[in-house]
C-alpha cells in the first residue's frame, strides 16, 4: 500500500529536455512539471547556491566567486558535471527545496532523454551517461531523437510513411529534420538561433548607438521589436546601457528596423538551410511537404512574422505552435504513454539508432 508522499511506481518515468536555454521535464500521469531556465549558480566554482529561473536571475549582475553557468551548448552537454549535479539537485531538491511536485525519483526511475539527431555518437552518448553515472537510482535509460518527439508534441504522426518537415528554433541551435515512418531521413543542426540573434542585437547597438547592453537587455529588445519580415511602421523602445564613449550609464530609443537589420544575417541563414534540406528531399516526400507544409517549433518561433517569411520564402504553409517551447517533452510524454511509440524510444546500443 502507497503511505502518502509515495509516488507509484508506474509514475516514476520522466522524460525530460535539456535545452540550450531551458530544461523541461514532463512525468508520466502527471504532464509537464517542471520548466526552468538552464543554468546553475556555483559559489567558489563547486558548491551548487541557485538552480533553474534562481540561477538566471544572477546571471550578468554576480559577484566574481559566483558563476552562473549554462551548462548546455550548441544543443550539446559542454559541462557534463554541471549538467549531472543540475538533474540530481532538480530530483532530489536543494535547500530542502523541491523544484516541482512530484520529483521524485527516489528509486529506480525511468528516463527518456531527447537527443539533436545531427551530433556525434560520443556526444549522443554523453545524454545517456549523464542519467547512468549520476546518483539517481534508474531501471531504465531510453534515448529519443530530439525532432521525432518534437513532431508528435506538434500532433504530427510520425509513423505514417508520409513526409514531415519540422523546423525548430531554440535558444543556440534551429534543427531541421525530415521525417517519415518514425524516423529521420535528413536532418541538420545549425548553430543559430535566439541566442545569435540576441548576440547580433548586442553589437548592432554597440556600433549605432555607443551603448553597451547585456544580453538580457538584448534579448528584451527581441521580444518587443523583432519581426521576419521588415515592417513599415517604425516601433521603438528604449533601452539602458553603459555609454562607450563616456563610460557612464545612458538609455537609448531603439528602433525595430535597426533589430531587423541586426538579426537578417542569422535569418537568411535559417531559410537557406531550410531550402537545403528541401533540394535534397526525395520527390515523393516532397509531395507530402507541399501538401501539408511546414511545422514551426521552439521558443524562437513565437517572433512575430517570422512564418510569414519562411512561407514567403518557400511557398509552402506553416503550421505555428501556441507552445512552441514545449513541443519536444510533450513528444516525449506521449513516447511514455502509448505502448504503439514504444519502437521510438532507444537503447544506446540498438543499431536503429545513429
Ligand atoms: N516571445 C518571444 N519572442 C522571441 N523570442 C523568444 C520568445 N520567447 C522565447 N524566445 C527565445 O527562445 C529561445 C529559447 O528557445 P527554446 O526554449 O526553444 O530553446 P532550447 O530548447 O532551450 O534551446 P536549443 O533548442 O537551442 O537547445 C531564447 O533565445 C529566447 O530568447
Amino acid at each position: 500500500m502507497l503511505t502518502k508522499g509515495d509516488i507509484p511506481m508506474s509514475e516514476k518515468i520522466y522524460g525530460i529536455d535539456m535545452g540550450t536555454n531551458s530544461i523541461k521535464i514532463y512525468q508520466k500521469a502527471a504532464g509537464v512539471i517542471l520548466h526552468q531556465k538552464n543554468m546553475i549558480a556555483m559559489v567558489k566554482k563547486k558548491e551548487p547556491l541557485a538552480l533553474g529561473d534562481e540561477a538566471y536571475s544572477m546571471y550578468e549582475k554576480a559577484p566574481k566567486n559566483i558563476e552562473v553557468k549554462q551548462p548546455i551548448v550548441n544543443g550539446v552537454i559542454a559541462d557534463f558535471t554541471a549538467m549531472q549535479t543540475m538533474i540530481q539537485l532538480y530530483f532530489k531538491g536543494m535547500h530542502g527545496k523541491k523544484f516541482a511536485e512530484g520529483l521524485a525519483a527516489g528509486g529506480n526511475a525511468e528516463f527518456y532523454i531527447a537527443v539533436p539527431s545531427d551530433i556525434t555518437e560520443v556526444e549522443k552518448r554523453a545524454f545517456f551517461d549523464l542519467i547512468a553515472s549520476s546518483s539517481l537510482k534508474t531501471k531504465k535509460i531510453r534515448i529519443v531523437e530530439k525532432p521525432i518527439a518534437d513532431a508528435l508534441g506538434a500532433g504530427l504522426d510520425v509513423m505514417d510513411a508520409t513526409g514531415r518537415l519540422i523546423v525548430n528554433i531554440g535558444a543556440d541551435t534551429t534543427e531541421i529534420s525530415l521525417i517519415s515512418l518514425g524516423g529521420i531521413v535528413q536532418s541538420r543542426l545549425l548553430k543559430i538561433g535566439g541566442t545569435k540573434f540576441d548576440e547580433a542585437i548586442q553589437q548592432t547597438v554597440k556600433k549605432k548607438h555607443n551603448l553597451v547592453i547585456g544580453m538580457k537587455s538584448a534579448e528584451r529588445l527581441k521580444m518587443q521589436l523583432a519581426s521576419g519580415i521588415k515592417e513599415e511602421e517604425e516601433i521603438t523602445y528604449d533601452v539602458m546601457g553603459r555609454n562607450l564613449i563616456t563610460g557612464l550609464p545612458n538609455r537609448v530609443t531603439v528602433t525595430n528596423h535597426l533589430i531587423f537589420e541586426a538579426m537578417s544575417e542569422s535569418l537568411s541563414s535559417i531559410i537557406d538551410a531550410i531550402k537545403f534540406i528541401l533540394e535534397k528531399t526525395p520527390p515523393e516526400l516532397s509531395m507530402d511537404i507541399m501538401h501539408d507544409g511546414i511545422c514551426m517549433t521552439g521558443a524562437s518561433t513565437h517572433i512575430k512574422n517570422l512564418d510569414l517569411l519562411i512561407q514567403q520564402e518557400t511557398g509552402l504553409s506553416i503550421m505555428k505552435m501556441e507552445e512552441p517551447e514545449l513541443t519536444v517533452v510533450k513528444g516525449l510524454g506521449m513516447i511514455m504513454e502509448n505502448p504503439d511509440y514504444e519502437r521510438l524510444a532507444h537503447n544506446l546500443q540498438d543499431s536503429d539508432f545513429h
